[in-house]
């Protein structure tokens, strides 16, 4: 992994109230890896996303990405593209110009990127739908149109928050397929908020437990599914005793 000190995302002591909630994140999530976020409901992990991506201040510490402190930074300004389950697009405009967004927000596209535009939608196999609004799409195809975004932005770091959740197991799978596909040819830092375990092992090369808003766990792969393992046995055991 090309992982050095300062690279990839770290946070330092990062400390965020939010209602009766605290949370305290420490951790580096490492360059060009595929990081997947687990834990249970409520345990912080879209929160600390959010704190990556700047729609939430942390109160006291640090968020770095490849050694660059991200305070002050709105979201726009930060080297992210981001996915979430749902609500990827605006709906009133057509896909085009939802792709065309990740390139230029105030849509001043050159003749090139609106060639990139079109040529990011014939690579997730939406060729042809330009002219389409999002609500007559599926949702795998509005995903897929998201992705498109993410691909024309060429940022260092994607965050996705459960993106594959509401489709199907095929589109799930097919999607996934997309998904490391172009991190092969990226090479980007990636950072995956997911439930589902079959998902973290077929994608992630290096995982973080989130519970009780901290990091429980953070490990190369097959060192987080061993201590994972372990905790559920012992979790068995004392629920037997
Ligand atoms: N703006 C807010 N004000 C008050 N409480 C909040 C706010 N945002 C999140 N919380 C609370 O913080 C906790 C963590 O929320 P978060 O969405 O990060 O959890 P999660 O691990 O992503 O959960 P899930 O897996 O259910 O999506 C939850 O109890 C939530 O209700």
């Amino acid at each position: 992994m090309l992982t050095k000190d300062g690279d990839g995302i770290v946070m330092k002591d990062v400390r965020l109230r939010l209602g009766s909630k605290d949370f305290d994140f420490h951790c580096t999530l490492p360059k060009a890896a595929i990081t997947a976020v687990a834990g249970p409901s409520g345990s912080g992990k879209s929160t600390l996303l959010n704190l990556i991506a700047g729609f939430e201040t942390p109160d006291s510490g640090t968020v770095l990405i490849d050694g660059v402190d991200m305070a002050g930074l709105h979201p726009s300004e930060r080297p992210i593209s981001l996915i979430f389950q749902d609500n990827n697009l605006f709906a009133h405009l057509d896909i085009f110009t939802n792709v065309g967004l990740g390139i230029s927000p105030s849509l001043k596209l050159s003749q090139t990127d609106r060639q990139r535009v079109c040529t990011a939608l014939q690579r997730v196999g939406l060729g042809g739908f330009e002219k389409r609004m999002p609500g007559t799409l599926s949702g795998g195809e509005r995903q897929r149109a998201a992705f498109a975004r993410a691909l024309v932005r060429q940022r260092p770091v994607l965050l996705l928050d459960e993106p594959f959740a509401a489709l199907d197991p095929d589109l799930r799978a097919s999607m996934a397929d997309l998904l490391l596909e172009l991190h092969r040819e990226s090479g980007n830092t990636i950072v995956m908020v997911t439930h589902d375990a079959d998902e973290l092992r077929r994608l992630a090369n290096h995982a973080v437990y989130v519970d009780q808003g901290r990091i429980a766990i953070a490990a190369p792969l097959n060192e987080f599914i061993r201590v994972r393992e372990l905790a559920d046995v012992d979790g068995k055991c004392s629920r037997q005793d």
